[in-house]
């Protein structure tokens, strides 16, 4: 579990997160869903130690990581996986050696033993045949796949998942959900995914967060987003305009 408690950033004297509260359950896919620019991204950097914000703290499972020692902090980084926007693959090394390296650069695992752990991360995510491939061989579905696979090899506690379907036609923004719920799911992983897109909140939000220029305006889930008061949240949901023709 992640609670985040009163989450204050601003930069250069301009407030971007104006106090965020939440909880952020085990084995849920809980989503941060919001327009350009309502610190989404900056909340997360919060989440993982890129950023630190002014005041507030973020728990996992207990644990104060902004205000714990650094080897407390390097134990929670350890227990996070992290699917960055765009998959941030590294271009010249195989799919294989992608995944591989956080066991590389944080484990003494031996290598069989490595090679076994990508193996099976690369078969959970249904690349068993695309190891020795280089990124440029790949399509974009399939690259979100290394990105994952890269995220869970490391066992992690906690997923964070920035904008996991941009880029991606529909049909694979889908299967990549399905994906990063079934892992959530199977493993108890505690998963906080960014997103925009539509079909993600209605298909995966079993928790769901709302920003607004820097606040949170409204929590809850895909069973009763659609039926809040808040008027920003509406604006932002129906946009689409098929969406805006289905609730009339
Ligand atoms: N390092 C930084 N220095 C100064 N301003 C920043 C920094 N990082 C983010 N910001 C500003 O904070 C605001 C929120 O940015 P953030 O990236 O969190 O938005 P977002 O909700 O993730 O938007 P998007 O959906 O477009 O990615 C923006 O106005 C951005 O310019």
């Amino acid at each position: 579990m992640i609670e985040i408690k009163d989450i204050r950033k601003a930069f250069e004297g301009r407030d971007i997160l104006l106090g965020i509260d939440g909880t952020f359950q085990k084995g849920e896919t809980s989503l941060i869903i919001g327009g350009s620019g309502t610190g989404k991204s900056v909340l997360l950097k919060c989440m993982i130690g890129i950023i630190k914000p002014e005041t507030g703290k973020i728990l996992y499972d207990g644990r104060d990581f902004h205000s714990s020692d650094e080897e407390t902090r390097k134990a929670i980084r350890r227990e996070m996986g992290v699917l960055f926007q765009g998959g941030a693959l590294f271009d010249s090394k195989t799919v294989e050696e992608n995944v591989r390296f956080p066991l590389d650069m944080l484990t003494e695992m031996t290598e069989s033993d490595k090679l076994e752990r990508v193996n099976f991360c690369l078969q959970r995510v249904g690349l068993e045949n695309a190891g020795k491939r280089m990124p440029s061989e790949i399509s974009g579905g399939m690259k979100k796949r290394v990105g994952i696979a890269r995220a869970i090899v490391m066992n992690p506690k906690y997923l964070f998942c920035d904008e996991p379907n941009s880029g991606l036609d529909p049909l694979t923004s889908v299967k990549i959900d399905d994906l990063i719920k079934e892992i959530t799911d199977e493993y108890g992983i505690t998963t906080v995914v960014i997103t925009h897109d539509m079909n993600s909140v209605m298909g995966i939000g079993e928790y769901i967060m709302f920003l607004y220029k820097g606040r949170k305006l409204w929590e809850g889930d895909n069973t009763n987003i659609t039926y809040s008061n808040v008027e920003e949240l509406n604006e932002f949901l129906f946009a689409n305009k098929l969406l805006r023709e289905m609730r009339k």
